[in-house]
């Protein structure tokens, strides 16, 4: 036995399947696009039409929403502080974001979030619905640690503190954001691994100079990926190289190309190299992504982008 869709009215071509049995109808409805106050509308609406029936005794509405595809976490982590993590993250955000993507970036690094600097912003974002609203910034949209403290305060937060600011940031209202770079605290200890199950990042990016030091903590942050099951896309190796604005004559103050090796050994992705560049530095820390410009390292920042989303697609 059944009821007839259309008895529904308008609202039958949200129905998925309606059944009757022993005077108990059951109406699979889809839900999708609807905010909660129409969502309680639609539910009262079909109650109350199935209930009017003279064969329906009880009435039972399940509510489905066919699932919008969530943005894509991409991790961004280091073995060692100081490697250049951020300013990787950000000038790939903005890289992936000139390249058409919808981009997001999450700040997590909790010992030092210096994104909303690299960004130039000190917005703060406000809650709708219990949810963090990223605030935009040079084309991508942001969340950061430092965004939920008072400027200046020292963050010293420890593993269930982080997670749960964390958890803010991921859950925030990234609605049409497709892929977010999570800025993860350096290092491979239990925060950054606490962290990244939190995130469930689909892949990640480990950033590294090329000292032999450096090295052997980038190896220690691809065996904590591995060990929370995801996907290394590939190392960068940064700070390869200088040239000297003078003089023109290029030198590898940290060596260079042991990245690359190292990346051979462990079977990941090698993604690329940026040089040591004092423009680089001095836009970044005045809150002017080179990525965002039309320079050298705005080229370099979009091969990165480049092999970042070839590994991601592959
Ligand atoms: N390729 C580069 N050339 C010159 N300076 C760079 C380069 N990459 C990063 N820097 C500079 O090095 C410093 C550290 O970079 P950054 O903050 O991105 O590192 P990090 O690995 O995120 O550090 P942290 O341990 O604080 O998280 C910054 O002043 C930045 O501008």
């Amino acid at each position: 036995m059944t009821l007839d869709p259309q008895s529904f009215g308008p609202d039958a071509a949200r129905l998925r399947s309606v059944r009757l049995v022993g005077g108990v109808a059951t109406l699979v409805v889809d839900a999708t696009g609807l905010g909660d106050t129409d969502r309680a509308a639609l539910e009262a609406r079909l109650k109350a039409i199935a209930l009017g029936q003279p064969e329906v005794d009880e009435a039972r509405v399940a509510m489905t929403a066919s699932k919008a595809a969530g943005p894509k976490l991409i991790a961004v982590g280091s073995g060692k502080g100081g490697v250049g993590k951020s300013t990787v993250s950000v000038n790939l955000a903005i890289a992936l974001a000139r390249l058409g993507h919808k981009v997001g970036i999450i700040d997590a690094d909790i010992y030092g979030p210096s994104q909303p600097t690299l960004l130039g912003t000190n917005e703060r974002p406000e809650a709708r619905d219990k949810k963090l609203i990223p605030v935009e910034a040079q084309g991508v949209r942001l969340l950061s640690v430092g965004q939920l403290v008072s400027p200046g305060h020292a963050l010293a937060w420890r593993g269930p503190m982080a997670s749960g600011a964390l958890a803010q940031l991921v859950e925030g209202d990234w609605t049409g954001t497709e892929l977010i770079i999570v800025d993860l605290p350096p290092g491979t200890g239990d925060v950054q691994l606490s962290l990244i199950q939190k995130s469930r990042p689909v892949g990640a990016v480990v950033v590294s100079t090329p000292q032999d030091l450096a090295l052997i903590d980038a190896r220690r942050a691809i065996d904590l990926f591995g060990k929370t099951s995801v996907p290394v896309l590939g190392i960068i190796e940064n700070m390869a190289g200088y040239q000297c604005p003078s003089c023109g004559e290029t030198s590898d103050p940290f060596g260079s190309g042991g990245a690359e090796a190292a990346a051979g050994e462990l079977g990941v992705p090698f993604l690329g190299r940026l040089p040591l560049s004092a423009s680089l530095r001095a836009e970044s820390d005045a809150g002017r992504p080179p990525a965002a410009g039309e320079g050298p390292a705005a080229a370099a920042f979009r091969t990165l982008a480049e092999a970042v989303l070839a590994q991601l697609d592959g």
